[in-house]
């Protein structure tokens, strides 16, 4: 039994068809990264698996760890083990990043979660998570509490965006370590550095995923387009 099955998922905003007889899984433990050009459905996917508001399939079915969850609230589904870092980081106003990192396991210690993302505690763990934080450093510390949280599946989203280029291995090792503690990962990237730590690829086109395997065969696929059925035009995918 595979820990996330979506089967023959479909989702509707208005009348436009985004996802169509969409169908994913993913393993326990397993690194599986989603590739896709923009606007064919990747967050949109992972905001249905995390259950936000006005994110429901119309048709299909998602289990996590065998269990159905298409009716669960987002807070239910964290407490099953689901959890994501969004594209744009969260702002988490009132938080410091000392209780922020501490949500989740206490044995964990939040100083080495921040140690191991390059940002030395004594500057940032009592500072609140709020706009005099930059972007790429909300995105670290969102990281970081992956590490503290341990989920059963994480959900990384663009997760190098807004990272400096000198410190975009230093994120992949992180990402690595996490996968270490146990979590599956999905990654949701167009970069082939990223694409590079996963054990699988799966590549989204028109709100369908029209293969998966071998993540650097997937990544040649894409870039080549020989697999884009639309050619950058309305997908066949997505008329149904
Ligand atoms: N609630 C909604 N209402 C209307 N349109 C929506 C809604 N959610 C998603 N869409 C549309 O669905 C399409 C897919 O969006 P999504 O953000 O999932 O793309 P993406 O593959 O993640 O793109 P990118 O790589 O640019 O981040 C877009 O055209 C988006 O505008």
């Amino acid at each position: 039994m595979a820990l996330l099955e979506i089967h023959h998922a479909r989702f509707k905003a208005g009348n436009r068809t985004i996802l169509n007889d969409l169908s994913l899984s993913i393993e326990a433990g397993e690194t599986h990264v989603l590739i896709g050009t923009n606007g064919t459905g990747k967050s949109t996917l992972a905001r249905l698996i995390m259950g936000c508001d006005g994110y429901r399939l119309s048709a299909g079915k998602i289990l996590f760890a065998g269990e159905y969850i298409g009716d669960r609230r987002m807070q239910d589904r964290a407490r099953l083990g689901l959890s994501m870092v969004w594209q744009e980081p969260a702002l988490f106003e009132g938080i410091s990043v000392r209780d922020y990192l501490s949500l989740g396991d206490k044995q964990i210690d939040p100083s080495s979660c921040l140690n191991r993302f390059g940002l030395n505690p004594t500057h940032y763990l009592e500072r609140p998570l709020d706009q005099t934080m930059s972007g790429g450093e909300r995105k670290r510390i969102e990281l970081a509490s992956m590490l503290a949280l341990q989920p059963k599946l994480c959900i990384l989203d663009e997760p190098v965006s807004g990272i400096d280029l000198l410190s975009i291995r230093n994120i992949l090792s992180v990402i690595g370590r996490i996968k270490q503690n146990g979590s599956a990962i999905l990654l949701i990237s167009h970069r082939e550095e990223v694409a590079a730590i996963a054990d699988r690829a799966s590549l989204l086109c028109g709100g369908h995923i029209i293969a998966s395997g071998d993540p650097q065969q997937i990544v040649e696929q894409y870039k080549s387009r020989q697999c884009i059925v639309c050619d950058g035009q309305e997908c066949d995918y997505a008329a149904g």
